[in-house]
């Protein structure tokens, strides 16, 4: 498996400057089934030839764009590919490798827990394989940290909401700190907030970090003005949450008031259409403001990206000096959701690899 990890990042390797592929870095925002590679989905493949399933239906190449309903149509594909717990335990390992080769140091992946009768998978043995991937990873000596979020899919409503609140739960009091939190994530077109709003608070009361996915369409800013009065640990993407993305002051107000970091993704977004081109990008608003901005993949898999690249991308656009970069990447570590011990572990680290 770290022959194919490798093999997929020399490949990647030609786009990117060894500066940003040995910077070490921060993923904050991945989704576990969108973040696998090429040869993955070719190894998942040849377990179900019978799904009839190619690779155009599960990645979107370099300069392509897809909508956000077309985009989502990319992840049932996957969950088809991706449905017992043997499946599951290769994707998480790879995908961790993967990040490893990368040289992201500390990673927290998100998914949304999945039952599937016909494979006898449950939400909890589904979690119990990441959990399990993650420390096979730790015990080969992969040099990462590895924590888990367990993901909401608004796609499910209210009840599912709260029994996933529960599994997470007994899974951060039991996984000596894997679990630290959770995610709300799914079409962002479909259902409410509001209607989640209950099992978001037990959560956060019960001590479980919160990141949400909060404006990534237009349409959201009503609920986002609700979410935020949680509020949130972090945000993922908050597209249109600045005046200057067809937000207002008084949401802009709300995150600055609580210091809440955004989990920005510019090739998501871009391929996504939610952002015309990436100088659009809402990365610009809030890195000007000072405000803590943490470069992420969202689904590097489905993406075709790295985050390597997504830095380079950053740099490029928006004009950053070296020193920047490695002052983006060094700040990210203050938004990790794992513990302060860890936080000082990982600038010591940062301290080391600066002067090697
Ligand atoms: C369409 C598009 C531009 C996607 C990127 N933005 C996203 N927005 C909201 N939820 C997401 C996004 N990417 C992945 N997810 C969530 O992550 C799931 C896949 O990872 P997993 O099965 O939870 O392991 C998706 O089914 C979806 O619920
Ligand atoms: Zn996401």
């Amino acid at each position: 498996m770290i022959t194919q990890a490798l093999f997929h990042f020399v490949m990647m390797d030609n786009e990117v400057d060894v500066f940003y592929r040995e910077l070490p870095k921060v993923e904050l925002h991945a989704h576990l089934n969108g973040s696998v590679s090429c040869p993955t989905i070719e190894k998942l493949i040849s377990r179900k030839p019978h799904l009839n399933i190619g690779h155009g239906m599960t990645a979107i190449g370099k300069g392509q764009r897809r909508t956000l309903d077309e985009c989502f149509q990319v992840f049932k594909v996957i969950h088809q590919l991706v449905d017992t717990e043997e499946d599951i335990l290769m994707v998480a390992t790879d995908v961790i490798k993967e990040f490893a080769a990368d040289g992201v140091k500390y990673l927290e992946l998100r998914s949304t827990p999945r039952e599937e009768k016909h494979t006898g998978l449950t939400k909890k043995s589904y979690i119990e394989t990441v959990i399990k991937a993650i420390k096979q990873c730790k015990s080969e000596g992969v040099d990462i940290d590895v924590r888990f979020l367990v993901a909401i899919d608004r796609r499910n409503g209210t009840e599912v909401a709260m029994e996933t609140v529960k599994l997470a739960e007994d899974f951060m009091l039991s996984s000596d700190g894997l679990v630290l939190g959770l995610d709300l994530s799914g079409d962002p077109t479909v259902g409410h907030g509001k209607d989640l709003l209950p099992a978001l608070q037990k959560a956060k009361n019960c001590g479980l970090k919160l990141s949400l996915h909060l404006s990534e369409v237009p349409s959201q800013l009503e609920e986002s003005d609700l979410l935020l009065d949680l509020p949130p640990d972090r945000i993922g993407h908050g597209t249109f949450l600045h005046p200057a993305m067809g937000g207002s002051q008084g949401l802009v107000d709300k995150v600055v008031k609580h210091n809440i970091p955004l989990e920005l993704c510019l090739t998501s977004n871009v391929k996504g259409q939610t952002v015309a081109r990436y100088s659009d990008h809402h990365f610009k608003h809030w890195y000007q403001m000072g405000h803590p901005s943490v470069i992420c993949t969202d689904d590097k898999g489905v993406f075709s990206t790295d985050l390597s690249q997504e830095y380079q991308l950053a740099a490029s656009t928006f004009d950053l000096s070296r020193e920047a970069v490695w002052k983006l990447s060094h700040d990210a570590i203050d938004c990790i959701f794992a513990p302060d011990t860890v936080k000082q572990q990982l600038k010591q680290k940062w301290i080391y690899l600066q002067g090697n």
